[in-house]
């Protein structure tokens, strides 16, 4: 790799280079030998049923399914096992640049699996399950790949939160995302309040989790949930092609800028001011002097 000027020196130190940022994604990513966890798992074998399908395709782009249309893609236990096994393939897919997640057969995900939930309804397995689909989606959403959540039909429950573990929200024209939780003398617990919070504000929060209240496209894009409104009509397969156009416009380029520009805006948006400043240095040094900045200097790249 033909490196220049203070690029070559940064990434001979790679003891610099994301010490901070990865110092900070360690908490949730080594817990696997926590006896609690340990514990939930077991459990979520007796529960078996769908599965998570994941393709990295040529483009970069990864599409995982959350698969389960019999219960309109509920999360069964070994579905959630599954889940952090797909995490944990795109976390070592080094050359990926983004990620599609998407139900089959024309809806999103209603949540957990109700049969699951009620034979797990005690408190102290109820808290075990919530931490561990907590933890897998946050490293989901700290994948330094550009994700969009492709809504059809219904994301409703653990499913409206699956949705804010993605940079993007994308919908069809008849879709709705609706956190039910309240409804299920519950509130959201796999980190999708405390996201939903960042992503519409406090006030659109309380609205959408007090009131259970259905979003619609229009909505969606009012309070800034929805990032783009799909012209195919659902369950067609033109939908996953449009879904991955509006994607492209952000992942076309050098897969190595791709993934520093999302590691730089995780780190902006997680972590106090002087830490992220801190990582930006060490996310540039990455960059810097790498083969497209090195490639962009010697053609003397102009933006008109
Ligand atoms: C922190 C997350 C939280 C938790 O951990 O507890 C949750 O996610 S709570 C779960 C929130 N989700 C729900 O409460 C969904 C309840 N279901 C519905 O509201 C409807 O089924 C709906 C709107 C998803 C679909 O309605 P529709 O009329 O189109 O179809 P059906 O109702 O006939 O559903 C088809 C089939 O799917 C089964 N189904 C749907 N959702 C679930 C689910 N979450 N768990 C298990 N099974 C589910 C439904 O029972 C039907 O099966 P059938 O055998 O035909 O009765």
């Amino acid at each position: 790799m033909a490196l220049c000027g203070a690029g070559r020196l940064l990434l001979q130190h790679p003891r610099n280079a994301l010490r901070t940022f990865f110092k900070h994604n360690r908490t949730f990513c080594c817990s696997n030998n926590d006896p609690q966890e340990e514990q939930i798992r077991e459990k979520f074998k007796l529960f078996p049923g769908g599965c998570i399908d994941l393709h990295k395709q040529e483009s970069k782009i990864a599409l995982m399914t959350i698969n389960n249309p019999t219960r309109m893609n509920a999360f069964s236990g070994s579905m959630m096992l599954e889940l952090e096994e797909r995490v944990r393939e795109l976390e070592t897919w080094t050359e990926g640049r983004g990620l599609i997640v998407k139900g089959a057969a024309g809806t999103f995900c209603s949540g957990s699996d109700l049969n699951a939930v009620r034979a797990i309804s005690n408190p102290q397995d109820g808290m075990k399950m919530c931490m561990f689909m907590q933890r897998i989606q946050t490293r989901m959403l700290r994948l330094p790949l550009i994700s969009v959540a492709l809504i059809e039909g219904k994301a409703l429950g653990g499913g409206a939160e699956l949705t804010t573990a993605c940079d993007f929200r994308v919908m069809t024209a008849d879709a709705v995302i609706q956190f039910v939780h309240k409804n299920m003398g519950l509130v959201p617990g796999w980190g999708g309040s405390a996201r939903l919070v960042r992503i519409v504000g406090r006030q659109h929060a309380l609205k959408l989790l007090a009131g259970a209240k259905k979003v619609d496209p229009d909505f969606g894009r009012q309070i800034g949930l929805i990032d783009e409104v799909l012209s195919s009509p659902q369950g067609g397969g033109n939908v996953l092609v449009e879904a991955e156009q509006w994607l492209s416009q952000l992942t076309k380029g050098s897969a190595p800028v791709i993934r520093a520009i999302k590691n730089v805006v995780i780190s902006g948006s997680e972590l106090s001011l002087e830490q992220a400043l801190r990582t930006e240095i060490d996310i540039f040094g990455t960059v810097w002097g790498g083969p497209a900045h090195c490639e962009a200097l010697a053609q003397r790249t102009k933006h008109k």
